[in-house]
């Protein structure tokens, strides 16, 4: 049975003066879907959750947050948990300061201290960002996109440049997050990730959709006796002719 439909994107279009960035990209996502975002550098990854986030305008094609157009409520995107780039924050300002000037910025809060005690962040509080391992960083970075309590939540690469404790850390912490209705889409270069956090995968390249199914779907498309995710993507890059 449907559970709803979370995300609704349909024909995005993106150039830029070099680049075709996406190709008539549509895909629907449903209340409590996990779905990775995967493909090569320059793929269009970026650029779809940027657009989704309301942050980069399509040159044609809509997206829609529970059924309503994002360029009909311009607050809409501020339902959706959004997470920073780290190149973002400044690094004097303390954990804690930016937990409050965040939650000051959404009509809607999440409980601040559990989502710091969550996160294993209540004695960074009074850290200064830039202080901070690449680990809590993220981790600081996760916090504030929970901020506004949202039940979509977007990652861009949210575990690049961690070791491999403080990955397995976060995907903890993110696929409890996701438990129930909750609704996640992410973009990642790493299988492991994709397979241990969605349900779904969608494969672009240069700007489209070559691929969207399951993690098993997937699997079962690699070639005899490779059935990792890792060859499966190999194998369809390949097919759709991918230098
Ligand atoms: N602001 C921009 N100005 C010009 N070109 C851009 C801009 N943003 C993205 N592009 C181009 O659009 C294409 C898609 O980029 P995008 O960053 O969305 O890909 P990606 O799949 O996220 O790549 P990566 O895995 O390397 O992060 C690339 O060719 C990129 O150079």
């Amino acid at each position: 049975m449907s559970k709803g439909v979370a995300l609704e994107i349909v024909g995005l279009q993106k150039s830029y003066p070099d680049a075709l960035a996406l190709s008539n990209v549509s895909l629907q996502i449903e209340n409590g879907q996990a779905v990775g975002i995967i493909g090569p550098n320059g793929a269009g990854k970026t650029t779809l959750i940027e657009i989704i986030m309301g942050l980069t305008k399509p040159d044609l094609g809509s997206v829609s947050i529970n059924g309503q157009d994002i360029r009909d409520d311009a607050n809409l995107t501020a339902t959706l948990g959004v997470q920073l780039q780290e190149a973002n924050l400044f690094p004097r300002v303390t954990v804690g300061k930016y937990i409050d000037l965040f939650g000051k910025l959404y009509d809607t809060q999440a409980n601040r201290d559990k989502i710091l005690a969550d996160l294993d962040l209540l004695s960074h509080v009074d850290k200064k960002f830039g202080d901070l391992s690449g680990g809590l960083k993220q981790r600081v970075l996760l916090a504030l996109s929970l901020i506004n309590n949202p039940d979509i939540l977007l990652l861009d690469e949210p575990t690049t440049g961690l070791d491999p404790v403080a990955r397995e850390d976060l995907w903890s912490f993110i696929k409890e997050w996701h438990v129930g209705s909750r609704t996640l889409l992410l973009t990642s270069h790493f299988m492991d990730e994709v397979e241990r956090l969605c349900d779904r995968v969608v494969v672009l390249n240069r700007g489209r959709v070559v691929a969207d199914d399951t993690v098993p779907n997937l699997l079962s498309h690699a070639p005899a006796g490779k059935d990792t995710l890792q060859s499966a993507y190999s194998f369809l890059l390949e097919g759709v002719g991918h230098e």
